[in-house]
């Protein structure tokens, strides 16, 4: 049965080893957004629009040269920046007291 086509589940064991590597990837992203929310002064510098989207477009790049759809890439992005930078503003809030 070696030669014999992947079962559903045999793919989703596949997803589940990716997911578990993105995990741990975003608990690392974590640690450095929350250092970032404490070395900035206001919310605007937490919401940081430029920011956004340069990495936008530098994922997109990078998604292309993957081979990975970068539309996918860029609503992944935007939705996880968009949980970060409020997971930042309740950081900020409680470093700054405000
Ligand atoms: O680069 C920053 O300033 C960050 O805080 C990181 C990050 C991100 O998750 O990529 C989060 C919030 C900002 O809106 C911009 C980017």
């Amino acid at each position: 049965m070696t030669d014999s086509e992947p079962t559903l589940a045999d793919v989703r064991r596949a997803i589940d080893e990716i997911d578990t590597e993105i995990v741990s990837l975003l608990a690392r992203r974590e640690v450095q957004v929350r250092r970032a929310a404490t070395l900035k002064t206001d919310e605007d510098g937490v919401r940081a629009p430029a920011r956004v989207e340069q990495v936008v477009a530098k994922v997109r790049a990078l998604a292309a040269e993957s081979g990975a759809s970068p539309e996918v890439v860029e609503r992944v992005y935007r939705a996880m920046i968009g949980a970060f930078i409020d997971l930042e503003l309740a950081e900020h809030r409680g470093t700054t007291g405000g």
